[in-house]
């Protein structure tokens, strides 16, 4: 292969030279100076959830029916999840689901994807790696992102895989990874994928974390709440690499294992314990608490319960974060900013307040960067 300093030489009036021959100019031979920037080989593709094309009722129809379909969210027999999502969750969901879109929804479109693209566009304002973003459910697609990589890097050789979930969930990060390797696997693409692994420890998502709370800090509050997505417990049993750690006794997510690489409780747990480290912050003023969920069994305590007990138990001014999500979406500004706020206020409260999530923190970018190394 030719390289790029042994043309060098050509750069002063080359393409002029070389048409007179006929040759075809490779297009990173520049011809105005002499630069000649490396062929792209190394792209990066932020994934995320995925939001409705649009707030109609058939669109989230849509979405609802992809995203619960998919045998790592609701993790029963085909024939039986069919009946579950097509007949009885998507029908009695989607038009409340859609009234809840609508109350999020920008004149850019949903604030998870709209904020993924900022944050796509913040990253690429630093690096001339080229970023990309996909969505699990949804468009875009990963297939999508790699056709785009493709036409505009032809030599590309590798894609760095970043889910944006800071913690392992086979609900979450699992299903993103198996999904974007599946759409890689359906074409023969000449580049591999290189996966990141759950972030939810490492130190430059942390101190970010931290910094995006520390101004919240300086006004008086009673309480910090990081409310964290649910998932079922059976899916924490499922996804223990063990067989016999998670959830087989009060304190597993405290006692070291090697089911802690895939353990969304022990990696909530790490996240709450390293940020409020950081801070500073005693363990008499923080807890944990798990929103969102679907059905029965799922992690405790939930968060809609606890902003009902707080105020009665004296916790009048609250802070609170949704650190399982980088990105604020419905679940941040709809459950939690809405109608978590009402709960809290009609039960006694006095102040609530919630700090947005990472979005396009400045450090939370440069995290990014440290993370994917790009
Ligand atoms: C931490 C990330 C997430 C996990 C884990 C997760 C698990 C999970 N979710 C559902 C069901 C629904 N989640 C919905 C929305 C939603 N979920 C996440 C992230 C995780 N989900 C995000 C970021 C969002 C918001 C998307 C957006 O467009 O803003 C919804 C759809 C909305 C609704 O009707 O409430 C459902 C349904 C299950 C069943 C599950 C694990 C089993
Ligand atoms: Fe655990
Ligand atoms: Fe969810």
């Amino acid at each position: 292969m030719i390289s790029v300093n042994s043309l060098s030489f050509l750069c002063h009036n080359t393409r002029s030279a070389m048409n007179a021959f006929l040759l075809p100019l490779p297009d990173y031979i520049c011809t105005h100076n002499n630069i000649m920037p490396e062929p792209t080989k190394k792209a990066l593709l932020l994934m995320n959830l995925g939001s409705p094309d649009s707030t109609e009722v058939s669109d989230v129809r849509r979405y609802l029916n992809e995203f619960l379909m998919d045998a790592r969210v609701i993790d029963i027999p085909y024939i039986l999840r069919t009946i579950l999502v097509k007949w009885l969750i998507v029908p009695k969901r989607a038009h409340n689901s859609a009234e809840a879109y609508r109350t999020i929804w920008t004149k850019e479109g949903s604030p998870l994807i709209v904020l993924t693209r900022q944050l796509q566009e913040a990253l690429q304002q630093q690096t001339s790696v080229p970023i990309e973003i996909a969505m699990r459910y949804g468009n875009p697609s990963p297939a999508q992102a790699y056709e785009r990589l493709l036409k505009a890097h032809p030599q590309l050789e590798e894609v760095i895989l970043l889910p944006l979930y800071p913690h392992y969930a086979m609900s979450s990060f699992e299903t993103a990874v198996e999904y974007a390797k599946k759409q890689l696997a359906e074409k023969s693409y000449p580049f591999k994928l290189s996966i990141i692994k759950p972030f939810y420890n490492e130190p430059h998502y942390i101190h970010a974390l931290a910094e995006n709370i520390r101004p919240w800090l300086a006004q008086e509050y009673d309480h910090i709440l990081f409310s964290y997505h649910g998932v079922p417990g059976r899916h924490i049993r499922k996804s223990d690499t063990t067989g016999c750690h998670c959830l087989q006794s009060a304190n597993c997510c405290e006692t070291p294992s090697p089911a802690h690489a895939t353990c969304y409780r022990h990696q909530v747990f790490e996240t709450t314990r390293l940020v409020t480290g950081e801070l500073g912050i005693p363990q008499d003023k923080y807890s944990i608490s798990f929103q969102s969920r679907l059905g029965k069994g799922w992690l405790e305590p939930f968060t809609d319960i606890r902003l009902t007990e707080m105020p009665k138990e004296g916790i009048k001014k609250l802070l609170i974060l949704c650190p399982a999500f980088v990105s604020d979406c419905l679940e941040t500004l709809e459950e939690i900013e809405g109608r978590g706020r009402e709960s809290f206020m009609n039960a006694g409260g006095e102040s609530y307040k919630m700090i947005p999530c990472l979005n396009t923190h400045p450090l939370w970018v440069q995290a990014v960067r440290e993370i994917t190394g790009v």
